[in-house]
């Protein structure tokens, strides 16, 4: 064969540095350690390393302006001018790069004067974007440079890139009305005066000599109405037909587009990239549309958000059969491959049968590269790099955890919340007052608690030691605790790295890594470990410490899980297997965790799914399925136990509407969620779903620095109160407390208590 072998083209890259480099500089930074200048270069060390890195892959489209400081959705709305009123007046005053860079992260994460963006899940990933404020006087006007900036940047090094922009569709779907909005008001409705600062962008572009952009529309992956697939047509029409621009490629990803397909074929752009890994269902309906004409398909073929090696054959004949349905084909990540790690070469201690079938960014532009070579020569030029990766099937079957779960079926349900409430409740240790107060399990990872740990990970500080310097941590917040005067205590999380992480490194099947850091946000990163084989609980995971902690105070000490949907979206899964499948292994594993915790004297149980809202399918049609196996999944985990203990679950990441019937469905006794952005009005959600247990909606919000007042935590649960019987309500935080500082939370935890005592004390209670 002698085609020319296709195009590569990559949707955006890891910029944190092999060693998180990004994070020190920006953590530096806020600390005043680090000065703007030394930001500033920093980060442009890190653009060069990933650009030379892709370049010398020999990516073709090497994107940029994919580099962020903090998010790239809050990036768009300073390009646009889109910033909130109460930002303003000090962006204007902003007078050097450091006063730029403070009134930005000011919007991320909140000033004195002003709270921070509301911060969200980006999609159905773990990473999570800021939401820009659009009102109908929002300012609208192009207002920076970052994309040509980054572009020029990049072709001083010799390397011409293509800018990429998150589309104008996307952008105003994913913002959300300012205060001052009426009634009815949507941010899709200033899109025909957003269109015209695009478009002076991308003459700015076509000027500064950028042959092609690439404008994601992610948003096209889930469901969209008539009159916003109007809008689609009408932005890149608009769009398309201006004269000073580069080539256009629209790029979706995340699933398959539907509609939209037929919209993007008839645009007057010149390419479109389309997922076929999270979207295989995109392959029959661009041929039922009749392809894309003359137009270039960007096929994502391989997975930017796992890190399987990507099975060539497979990928090559599905390259194959896209050929014919456009103008000319681009081999593509399905991505970006910001959810990924960096590189394998990285790792040393993984298991080699594990380890020959992974890909990190790295390696998945190697992977490209064979792809395209393979489509152009034919696969024998491949040779045994075809065969190389994929799953030996069965390597890490466990026949033991197989027959339980076919044993266990669904497991016998607990007795109906009514009769189990009466056995909570029933006097001694089981009282507790209305209004009780607890907290969501972790607090303040202090410095000496994570040196401690990076002294026992590198052999340093001896495992007694380690241990012993956790007991005296669970000590002193166990007295913390007692002191403030909450109601049922938490041991505070301290000998956990990570809330998942934590638990893969003592189940079977799981794997960790040790720099395979990924961004959740801002200046937070997490490793996600890697789900391969079969999953079982060699050993208690969590009892030790439970107990140790119980054994040091009169209160109830909660115990602490993390639930089987949050261990899987948090981590790298198999993909030989429904998830489904694999959420009840883990759920086992963790069913014989809380029998445990039940049997060493801890009464409440708290099995964490902030995650249930994140593997949500994007699609409606495919959500109930979801919510059926997700909800099973927790019962399976949390079923085992006595009517006299309290099952606690908690959720957080706003945007319950999709899930809020679920919440029910997991029949936990107590549910903390996140409400403190949205003022309470969850409460009444969730009564108006006929849920009828008990409640704890954050009453502030962990996020952001700031200590809320004992009056507005008042207030916030006089409004809960409207929607919810004092018995029922429980007062919390809306969300652990890791993050955080000492200085913080102590005066914030008194302040929850006192409000709590104040409406019991006006309650007669
Ligand atoms: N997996 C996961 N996803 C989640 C959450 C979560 O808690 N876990 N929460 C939500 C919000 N996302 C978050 C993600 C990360 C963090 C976070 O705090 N991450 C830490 C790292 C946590 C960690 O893995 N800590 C390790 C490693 C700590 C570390 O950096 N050690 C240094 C040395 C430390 C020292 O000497 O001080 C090193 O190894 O170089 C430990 O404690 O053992 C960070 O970025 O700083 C918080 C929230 C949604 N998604
Ligand atoms: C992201 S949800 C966090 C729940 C966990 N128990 C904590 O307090 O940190
Ligand atoms: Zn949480």
């Amino acid at each position: 064969m002698n085609t020319p072998v296709p195009a590569t083209s990559v949707h955006g890259y890891p910029h944190i540095g092999p060693r998180r480099e990004l994070k020190r500089a920006v953590e530096g930074y806020w600390a005043g350690r680090t000065t703007a200048a030394e930001l500033d270069a920093a980060a442009a060390a890190l653009r060069r390393d990933a650009v030379a890195a892709m370049a010398a892959a020999g990516i073709a489209a090497v994107p940029s302006n994919t580099f962020t400081y903090y998010d790239q959705m809050l990036d768009t709305a300073l390009l646009f001018g889109a910033v909130p009123e109460r930002f303003r007046a000090a962006a204007a005053a902003a007078s050097d790069r450091a006063g730029e860079l403070d009134a930005y992260f000011a919007m991320a994460r909140g000033s004195d004067a002003a709270p921070p963006l509301e911060m969200t899940k980006w999609f159905d990933t773990n990473y999570h974007y800021l939401v820009p404020e659009i009102g109908p006087a929002t300012p609208l006007r192009l207002s920076g440079a970052k994309p040509v900036e980054e572009f020029e940047e990049a072709r001083a090094q010799g390397v011409e890139t293509r800018p990429v922009l998150i589309g104008p569709l996307t952008f105003l779907l994913l913002s959300k009305p300012d205060a001052s909005a009426p009634e009815g008001f949507a941010p899709l409705d200033r899109l025909d005066e957003l269109l015209p600062c695009y478009g002076e962008l991308l003459e700015r572009l076509h000027r500064a000599g950028a042959a092609a952009v690439r404008l994601d529309e992610p948003a096209l992956a889930a469901d969209r109405t008539p009159e916003e697939l109007a809008a689609l047509r009408r932005a890149y029409r608009y769009l398309g037909e201006r004269e000073a621009r580069p080539a256009i490629t629209v790029s979706t990803y995340f699933g398959a587009i539907g509609a939209a397909l037929p919209v993007l074929a008839a645009a007057p752009v010149e390419g479109v990239g389309l997922d076929f890994v999270a979207g295989p269902a995109n392959r029959d309906a661009l041929a039922a549309a009749g392809g894309l004409g003359g137009k270039v398909l960007e096929a994502g073929l391989v997975d930017g958000r796992n890190v399987w090696r990507t099975d060539l054959g497979g990928a090559l004949a599905m390259a194959a059969s896209l050929l014919g349905l456009a103008g000319g084909l681009t081999v593509s990540t399905s991505c970006s491959l910001q959810h990924v790690p960096l590189d394998l070469a990285a790792e040393t201690g993984l298991d080699p049968r594990l380890r020959e079938r992974l890909a990190f960014a790295r390696q998945k532009l190697d992977e490209l590269a064979l792809i395209a070579l393979g489509l152009a020569e034919g696969t024998e030029a491949l040779g045994d790099r075809l065969a190389a990766g994929r799953p030996a099937g069965g390597a890490f079957t466990d026949h033991q955890v197989r027959a339980r779960l076919d044993a266990l079926g669904a497991g016998r349900p607990r007795a109906d919340y009514a009769v189990r409430v009466r056995a909570q409740r029933q006097g001694g240790a089981g009282a507790l007052p209305p209004l009780a107060t607890t907290t969501i399990g972790s607090f303040p990872q202090t410095a000496e608690v994570r040196a401690a740990r990076a002294g026992l990970r590198a052999g340093r500080l001896p495992r007694e030691e380690y241990e012993r310097l956790m007991r005296a941590e669970i000590d002193r917040v166990i007295a913390l605790q007692e002191d403030i005067g909450l109601d049922v205590l938490v041991h505070g999380e301290p000998e956990r790295n990570d809330m998942v992480q934590y638990f893969a490194e003592q189940l079977a099947g799981y794997a960790a890594t040790e720099h395979g850091w990924v961004q959740s946000y801002g200046s937070r990163y997490v490793r996600p470990p890697i789900l391969f084989g079969d999953v079982s609980r060699p050993a208690p995971m969590t009892v030790e410490w439970a107990r140790y902690a119980q054994s040091r105070t009169a209160k109830p000490v909660k115990g602490m899980l993390t639930g089987p949907v949050t261990m899987l979206a948090w981590s790298f899964v198999r993909d030989d297997q429904p998830l489904a499948e694999t959420a009840r292994q883990v759920a086992l594993a963790l069913r014989d965790e809380v029998r445990d915790l039940e049997a060493a004297g801890i009464r409440h149980i708290q099995v964490d799914e902030p995650a249930l809202r994140e593997l949500l399918p994007l699609r409606r049609d495919e959500q109930p399925a979801y919510l059926a196996w997700a909800a099973e999944a927790f019962r399976l985990a949390t079923s085992g136990v006595a009517d006299t203990t309290t099952v606690h679950t908690h959720m957080c990441y706003s945007e319950f509407g999709e899930v809020i019937g679920a919440i029910g469905e997991l029949d936990a006794d107590v549910t903390s969620v996140e409400a403190a952005r949205s003022r309470m009005e969850l409460v009444a959600d969730l009564r108006d779903v006929g849920y009828r247990r008990e409640i704890g909606p954050g009453v502030y919000d962990i996020h952001s620095p700031r200590v809320p007042s004992e009056e507005e935590i008042e207030a916030a649960l006089r409004r809960a109160l409207a929607a919810v019987e004092p018995d029922r309500l429980w007062v919390n935080p809306d969300c652990g407390l890791k993050t955080r500082g000492y200085a913080e939370v102590e005066p914030a935890l008194r302040n929850l208590v006192s409000a709590a005592r104040r409406v019991r004390e006006s309650l007669g209670s």
